[in-house]
């Protein structure tokens, strides 16, 4: 069933590449939700990560009690491009021009493959946008605040597990030192956590060694030794096959869509390994840029909603451990709970 309020695919007019615009829910207000510029083996399989990506951008805002919808934007690259030889002007004005024709229903932020420049060039076609420079009014870039609120959620998540929520000596595996995860294993190295991280790329050793972190390749650090596992790369690394050689205690980071299908929940479940959903852990970047942007709030009071996503992480472990179901099934009973109350307040009679 589709469950989307609406799907927008275009072949770009300038750049001739899927333009994919999927706006889950406008239940909670307007959406929003970041542009992907990836590649991916076949352009529906972009359809299907849009499909995906903002069904949990939904989640997301509902879960951090904003009132905002969940959307999300996919151009396509094909499979062998290389993202620096795209005319980036081009695909940028034909994403800004289909945001446009909606009206303002979403408005689009950046996401893995842009940045807040890009941000700006779509601000040249239409206002629906986040994230632009500051310079420019915008909040900036998102990772360094998606950072905070991740390593908040770590420190409710070590609570859980050892009754302190102190991170000095917990040994913390990161995969990924992209945007987010370089700022996490900073805020990491400063509150003294044992660190091991990896990446594809190679050069991001020198951030290993400059904090001090050991290095392992991508391959050895899901099954690593570690009491957080904290995936900082892309999505779909937890599968049926890594989930019984898992040797971590539980699994906390910003990677979107992290399971590689549903069940994986439940196995992680069954391993006794606690996971935290991404849309959860993930939400400082969207919760800043929102309550700056949209609710006027100063950066001191967008920091401290930031950090709530400790005791949010908290109640949502103390309720999974007292009604004997998940986290992930606490944070899904969170975010309908204020998905129903925002319908039936529009719902006329209701
Ligand atoms: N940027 C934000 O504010 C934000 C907000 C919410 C969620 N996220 C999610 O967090 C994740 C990281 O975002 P980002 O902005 O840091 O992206 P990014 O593209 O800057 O960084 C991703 C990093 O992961 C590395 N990588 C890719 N595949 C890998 C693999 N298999 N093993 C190890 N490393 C690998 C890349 O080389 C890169 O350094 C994404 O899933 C993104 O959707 C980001």
């Amino acid at each position: 069933m589709l469950d989307h309020e609406q799907i927008l695919i275009r072949r770009g007019p300038r750049s001739g590449l899927p333009v994919i615009l999927a706006v889950h829910s406008t239940v909670l207000g307007p959406a929003a939700g970041g542009l992907r510029l990836w590649r991916y083996p076949d352009w529906r399989d972009g359809l299907s990560d849009a499909l995906r990506l903002s069904a949990a951008m939904t989640l997301k805002f509902a879960a951090a009690g904003l009132a905002i919808g969940g959307g999300k934007t996919v151009v396509a690259l094909p499979h062998d491009a290389q993202p620096d030889s795209i005319a980036r002007h081009d695909v940028l004005y034909d994403v800004a021009e289909a945001i446009d024709s909606l009206g303002g229903k979403y408005a689009v932020g950046p996401d893995v493959g842009t940045t807040p420049d890009d941000m700006a060039v779509i601000g040249e076609v239409t206002t629906h946008v986040f994230c632009k420079p500051q310079a420019l009014g915008g909040s900036g870039d998102s990772s360094p605040h998606t950072a905070r609120g991740t390593l908040a959620a770590l420190r409710a998540v070590t609570r859980h597990l050892y009754g302190d929520p102190s991170l000095k000596g917990r040994r913390m595996a990161l995969i990924g030192l992209g945007h987010v995860g370089e700022h996490l294993a900073r805020l990491l190295a400063a509150e003294g956590a044992d660190l091991t991280v990896t990446d594809i790329d190679p050069a991001k050793r020198s951030i290993a060694d400059e904090l001090g972190a050991a290095w392992q390749s991508p391959e050895d650090i899901l099954t690593t030794d570690a009491d957080i596992l904290i995936p900082a790369a892309l999505g779909g690394v937890l599968t049926p096959q890594v989930v019984p050689n898992l040797r971590c205690r539980a699994i906390t980071g910003p990677a979107n869509n992290q399971l590689d299908t549903a069940e994986v929940g439940d196995l992680l479940h069954q391993r006794g390994i606690t996971w935290i959903p991404d849309y959860i852990a993930s939400a400082g970047g969207v919760i800043n840029a929102g309550t700056t942007e949209l609710h006027g709030f100063t950066p001191d009071q967008a920091l401290t909603r930031v950090n709530a996503i400790e005791s949010t992480v908290t109640d949502l472990l103390t309720t999974a451990t007292t009604l004997g179901i998940t986290p992930a099934q606490a944070a899904h009973d969170l975010a309908h709970r204020h998905l129903r109350t925002a319908k039936a307040q529009h719902t006329p009679g209701a």
